[in-house]
């Protein structure tokens, strides 16, 4: 299956500005009740600061620009226009605390629903994409849709309210003169709806630089050791340069799109400016028009362009969050393809694994594994060997399920393996990893990880089960036995230790097929010893998968398989693997 999330997202049908909206606004559906205060709030915000031009030049025309002068009722006036800018003002404050909650509930509830949808997400999506550019997702563009729903969305809705008030005034006081100060806003209205979808694209192309930016930061993070041991650091600092200078140049193309509307907003507003001027002092002359109007009619000129330049800007931060919600969804919409089948027939079946006609490859390009059948029965001990790169690790993963097979089929107990739920499948199949995974915490920490069993234990009474699993042994290499702190990043702590920290995890959990994949490569010999006799120990029950390059690890193998070049050969007798190991076909 396609993971990849930047083809994914190239190969799109693109969406229109207004599904993109509805989708937008759907993420906030379940705040109505405060979406609507904050409408009602800038609803009230508006109309009182619209309302307060009129009454200034009503004030002008009755109390000044006449016979009798009334600076009594000027004053009256301005205690009105007052309680007004009062009222407008804890309006808009009560708006902009709601708005700010309702931006801040949904960054918290999409951050969440994209780390819950990476957990069920299989590893063929981890390996297709970088973790630098998951983590921008999940960290900036969440926050850019945070922006416009937490700032850009009301005051979206306040300039557009603002906007129609004013244009009513406009040409309902007088219609030709209003029309005349409209036309230069139909002109910036085409000029917006023509330079959006461009906008769009170029706040995208950013976004995804600024992935890629992050994704190169946290490979050389991962890797400092090795560029600074193999002095590479020019390597990394041109790629590093490179993608920067990507984010650079996309950053200004989305910089010079998005401000562009800012000039363009300002001539055109300037424009209506000078036809309420000169359109306005004809009226006047010929005594169609009062000057204390014509003040109003300046500042709703101007209530209805400056919202109009907000509206650029606010436009721009609704393209940034369609664009980053564009990247959010292409994640949220994936559906592991790892999915639970309804239970087959159950064979009845003496051994614990069996691979029947297994065919697999991680891309079309080259297939790994090549109509594999064979069987692992309980209790018993295999080994697979063969040259680096022939698909040991492969196999091993068909065995725990992190992929499926292309086809052919992989049954545990008798049963399709696809037909067991993650926890059951988990429960029954052990796997150390070449590379094991810890996290900061202490060795008691992750030797529990994923085990409920043992989490309420005091440190006595699991020192007493790790004992019990003959495990004491491994426990006494840490100087404060469980209370030993573990960091992710391994500095504090050896391979080695690492890999018996898993060693133990997996043993704890009781497997009916325990996987050790290179398990202790990096082992000295007589904790090597020490692990095989806990091998050897286990439940007589439990089958053991050893994939290893030592050959002292596998003498003891029941079953050894060679697997190379699509092919998992049983070798029959250790010297037989040891021929084939030397004399067999290398991968090509
Ligand atoms: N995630 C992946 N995506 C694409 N190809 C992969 C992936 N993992 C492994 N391969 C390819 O599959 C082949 C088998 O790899 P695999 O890791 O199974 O070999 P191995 O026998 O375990 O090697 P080693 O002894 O070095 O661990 C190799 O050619 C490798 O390049």
């Amino acid at each position: 299956m396609k993971y990849n999330l930047n083809e994914l997202q190239a190969n799109a049908p693109k969406s229109s500005t207004w599904s993109s909206l509805g989708k937008l606004l759907q993420l906030i559906s379940h705040e109505r009740k405060n979406l609507w205060m904050a409408l009602i709030a800038i609803l009230v915000n508006s109309g009182l600061n619209l309302y307060a031009w009129y009454l200034i030049g009503k004030t002008i025309d009755k109390y000044i620009f006449t016979a009798h002068k009334d600076y009594h009722g000027v004053l009256v006036s301005c205690g009105i226009l007052l309680a007004m800018y009062a009222v407008a003002f804890f309006s808009s404050y009560f708006q902009t605390i709601l708005m700010g909650g309702v931006g801040q509930r949904m960054l918290f509830t999409l951050r969440n629903a994209i780390f819950n949808k990476l957990q069920i997400l299989p590893v063929g999506f981890f390996n297709q994409n970088k973790a630098g550019d998951l983590i921008s997702r999940i960290n900036n563009d969440t926050d850019k849709l945070n922006q416009f729903f937490s700032q850009s969305l009301m005051q979206f809705i306040g300039s557009i309210v603002t906007m129609l008030g004013a244009g009513i005034f406009l040409l309902s006081v007088k219609l030709t003169l209003g029309a005349a100060t409209l036309v230069p806003a139909a002109v910036i209205l085409a000029f917006t709806m023509l330079t959006s979808p461009w906008v769009k694209r170029k706040n995208a192309k950013n976004l995804k630089s600024v992935g890629g930016l992050s994704a190169e930061i946290q490979e050389s993070l991962n890797n400092f050791k090795v560029i600074i041991a193999f002095n590479r650091r020019d390597y990394f600092r041109k790629r590093f340069a490179e993608a920067n200078n990507d984010n650079y140049q996309t950053a200004i193309g989305a910089g010079i799109a998005n401000n562009s509307f800012v000039p363009v907003y300002g001539l055109f507003s300037s424009m209506a400016q000078l036809v309420v001027f000169a359109y306005g002092i004809y009226l006047i002359s010929i005594k169609q028009f009062e000057a204390g109007l014509l003040i109003s009619y300046f500042s709703y000129a101007n209530q209805f362009y400056n919202p109009l330049r907000q509206l650029a800007a606010l436009w721009t931060s609704f393209q940034t969050a369609m664009a980053a919600w564009d990247r959010i969804s292409h994640i949220l919409a994936l559906e592991t393809d790892l999915v639970t089948v309804k239970s087959g027939v159950t064979e009845p079946s003496s051994s614990l694994l069996e691979f029947r006609n297994v065919h697999f490859s991680y891309d079309e390009s080259r297939e790994i594994l090549h109509n594999i059948s064979f069987k692992l029965e309980k209790g018993k001990t295999y080994a697979l060997v063969g040259p680096t790169g022939g698909g040991k690790t492969t196999t091993a993963s068909l065995i725990a399920r992190l992929y499926d097979t292309n086809k052919g089929t992989v049954l545990l107990d008798g049963k399709d393996i696809r037909s067991y739920e993650p926890l059951e499948r988990t429960q029954k199949i052990g796997f150390i990893l070449q590379e094991p995974f810890l996290f900061t915490g202490t060795v008691r920490e992750n030797i529990l990880y994923g085990n409920e069993l043992y989490v309420n234990h005091t440190s006595e009474q699991l020192e007493q089960v790790i004992l019990d699993a003959n495990l004491g042994s491994l426990l006494a290499i840490f100087e404060q036995g469980l209370d030993t702190k573990v960091l992710s990043n391994s500095d504090g702590i050896s391979l080695g230790q690492k890999q018996l920290i898993a060693f133990m995890r997996a043993v704890l959990r009781n497997p009916e097929l325990l996987i050790l994949d290179e398990a202790t490569a990096n082992i000295d010999t007589i904790t090597e010893k020490l692990l095989s006799d806990i091998l050897n120990n286990l439940p007589a029950t439990t089958t053991r998968v050893i994939i290893a390059h030592r050959l002292n690890t596998i003498e003891n193998a029941d079953e050894i398989y060679f697997v190379n070049s699509g092919e998992v050969i049983l070798a029959g007798s250790f010297d037989h693997a040891m021929e084939m190991l030397l004399h067999g076909k290398r991968v090509s």
